[in-house]
């Protein structure tokens, strides 16, 4: 209740929030300074990002640690270490406390010092876990590099290690271009046996790391991965359909899906939508119509905004019915907040409708 409040305060002036916590931070430990990126908008409002999201899920335990685990791996790659939370904890907290002035007291500062113990111990705790099995990151060469349109490149790359991941899930990747600037990519096939990676990325306006991908990157150029992460996978014991939404780049964790099922010899129905503003931007249309053609139980439908006039979820609801399916939806925010209600009103309940996290696609920004 006192978190909440505190962060109904905070919300409407959460930049201020956000550039006094770092300079608080930088200012008495320099010496954390190199863990960020050199450039710091595009972090700024990533720490308030993930602490709303905590105080969001407050009261959903389950949910809570699972997200906190995934955040505290993937914070390895930064190189955090745990003496580094309570330095974060006491800045945090000098920020809150100066800006959420109104309801700041005693008792709400003791709320928040147990919040962050409790949260930063099951960050340290999944890191440390983390570090018996896994690298805190992979090197990958880049392999081979192909631009299927002005602004989109399939780049495929080999990991230095093993890279364990279902498919259907993303991983976080930084370029040698722009130090410590990481992004989310889903990975384009399922595993494969060569054990090489694939993304699909478009070059967007103000993109550093995606322009830096499509249009600088050569084979042979190192880049790094972090772990994987995302639960937008295939629920191998039940046989049900699944209905796919991809939107332009999103059609990459579908074609891993796809890949992912005929792997598993399953012959359970696929249907997947594949919207694209033109016909030039269905840039993967013959790899999807290919595997269309080697298995029957697939069906690949095209949209294309400009021949249809309708985007891609009012096309599924012509289709159907969908009710004995899973729906899985990858594709710009808007695509996947528009698909939910669609899939919601059509009548597939919440529990079988997958994504990705929003807030996570809108936070990887480029
Ligand atoms: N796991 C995931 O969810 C993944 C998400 N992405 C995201 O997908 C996006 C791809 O960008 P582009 O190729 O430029 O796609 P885009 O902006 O060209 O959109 C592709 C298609 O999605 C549909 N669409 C777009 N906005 C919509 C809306 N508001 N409502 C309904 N339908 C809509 C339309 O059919 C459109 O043609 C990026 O934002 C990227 O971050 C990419 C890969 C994986």
């Amino acid at each position: 209740m006192l978190i909440r409040q505190t962060m109904a305060e905070v919300g409407p002036i959460a930049d201020k929030v956000t550039s006094y916590f770092y300079a608080l931070l930088f200012v008495r430990h320099p010496e954390l300074r190199s863990l960020f990126p050199a450039a710091m908008d595009t972090q700024r409002d990533r720490l308030l990002k993930a602490l709303l999201t905590a105080a969001e899920h407050i009261d959903n335990t389950e949910v809570l640690v699972a997200y906190l685990q995934n955040l505290g791996r993937g914070h390895r790659k930064y190189g955090t270490r745990p003496e580094h939370y309570p330095a974060v904890g006491e800045c945090l907290i000098g920020s809150l406390s100066r800006y959420a002035s109104a309801v700041w007291d005693t008792e709400t500062e003791a709320a928040w010092v147990r919040a962050y113990t409790t949260i930063s111990q099951v960050m340290i705790d999944a890191a440390a876990a983390d570090e018996l099995r896994a690298p805190a990151w992979w090197y990958a060469e880049v392999v081979s590099h192909d631009l299927r349109t002005p602004d989109v490149a399939v780049i495929t790359v080999r990991p230095d290690q093993p890279y364990p991941f279902l498919a259907g899930q993303y991983t976080s990747l930084e370029t040698p271009w722009w130090p410590r600037i990481w992004r989310h990519y889903s990975f384009a096939s399922a595993p494969r046996s060569d054990g090489l990676l694939s993304f699909h990325v478009k070059a967007v306006p103000a993109g550093w790391v995606s322009n830096a991908l499509v249009h600088r990157a050569r084979p042979g150029d190192i880049i790094r991965l972090g772990p994987p992460a995302g639960t937008m996978t295939v629920d191998h014991t039940t046989d049900s359909g699944l209905l796919c939404l991809g939107g332009g780049t999103g059609i990459a964790p579908i074609k891993a899906l796809v890949e992912d099922v005929a792997e598993h010899g399953e012959r359970r129905p696929v249907e997947v939508f594949y919207g694209a503003r033109t016909g030039h931007d269905l840039y993967d249309i013959d790899t999807m119509l290919r595997l269309q053609q080697s298995h029957p139980w697939l069906a690949v439908r095209p949209v294309v905004d400009q021949q249809a006039h309708l985007q891609l979820p009012d096309v599924v609801r012509e289709y159907g019915p969908w009710n004995e399916y899973d729906a899985y939806l990858s594709g710009p925010p808007g695509m996947i907040r528009s698909g939910v209600d669609a899939l919601r009103d059509i009548g597939i309940p919440s529990d079988r409708i997958r994504h990705d996290s929003v807030e996570e696609l809108v936070a990887a920004g480029d």
